[in-house]
């Protein structure tokens, strides 16, 4: 059942946002046309596969036909591809937790050396370069680049409309700051938004803010989040989401710059902003690997 030609497999998460890992580096194990989006149902099904809210496939840019059209000029310092894909087979721009996971993993299998990881690389992703780095702690940050606003919309959570600000951090989120408690929000269905905004769909954030004077150290604003991710569903974090979540919140209080603590169901993120760009911090955690059965795959 399991021998030397068997896909090696790893699950790990970020913030409980988890993730099948699929190490590919020269691209020979997982071309696309094996990697399709039925494959990755079944890698993420939490009962008859692996589960995870997604797949990242962990391979050099030059094996993944996508990236000189999405990585342009950035193609040559860009040695790695993070090539995600939500639960449901769909492709996303961007993964702010997959992408730490994706630096972790590297450093785990050996493909990439400590100094390097801290010192920060270029990672390609089908929304562009983003540069990842190690912390001494233990953590990762992404520089997410700029969010971009994209006007204002609305949420509908079981009937009831809630108002919020397109964000976009290479992918789309309607991000809705409200007063409504949100751990007595029902996510269990997709909220409904303006197709018109979204037309490639749209991640949903419910947002509260919290005292700024209990904010942990460092930050001056802090939220609580809740999502519900395209592709996916409800999620325990999302790292896009987190900074569209810590965007909309400083835009409300007319700022620009600043730090903010962004709790989701999964743990704690941090999200800071220069008014330039946007830079994303929090951990990764690998907990397996093994292999991936001829059974299972063939079945
Ligand atoms: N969980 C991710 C975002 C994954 C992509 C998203 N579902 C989309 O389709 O845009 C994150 O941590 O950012």
């Amino acid at each position: 059942m399991i021998d030397s030609a068997s896909p090696r497999v790893l699950l790990g998460h970020g913030t409980e946002n988890d993730f099948v890992v699929l190490p590919d580096p020269d691209g020979g194990v997982w071309p696309e046309s094996r990697l399709d989006a039925d494959l990755v149902r079944r890698l993420c099904d939490r009962r008859a596969g692996l589960g995870g809210d997604g797949v990242l496939r962990v391979v050099r840019s030059r094996h993944v036909p996508d990236a000189p059209a999405v990585l342009g000029d950035a193609l040559a310092d860009c040695e790695w591809f993070m090539d995600h894909r939500n639960a449901d087979g769909s492709h996303a721009e961007m993964c702010g937790n997959g992408i730490r996971l994706y630096l972790h993993v590297l450093l785990a299998e050996g493909l990439l050396d400590r100094a390097a990881a801290e010192a920060g690389v270029l990672v390609g992703t089908r929304g562009g370069p983003r540069r990842v780095g190690a912390r001494a702690d233990g953590g990762y940050w992404v520089d997410m680049g700029p969010a971009v606003p994209l006007g204002r919309g609305e949420a509908r959570i079981a009937g009831v409309p809630f108002p919020g600000l397109g964000v976009s951090m290479g992918n789309p989120h309607l991000v809705a700051l409200t007063d409504v408690e949100v751990d007595s929000l029902d996510l269990s269905a997709l909220p409904g938004v303006d197709p018109a905004m979204f037309p490639e769909g749209v991640n949903v954030e419910v947002v509260n803010v919290l005292a700024a004077e209990d904010a942990p150290a460092g930050a001056c604003a802090h939220v609580r989040l809740r999502v519900y991710e395209r592709g996916v569903g409800e999620t325990r974090s999302c790292g896009t989401g987190a900074c569209a979540a810590a965007y909309a919140a400083l835009e409300a209080g007319g700022r620009t710059a600043g730090t903010v603590a962004v709790d989701v169901p999964g743990g704690r993120l941090s999200v800071e902003f220069d008014g330039t760009t946007t830079v994303l911090s929090g951990p990764a955690v690998v907990v397996a690997s093994g292999m991936l059965t001829a059974e299972w795959l063939g079945g």
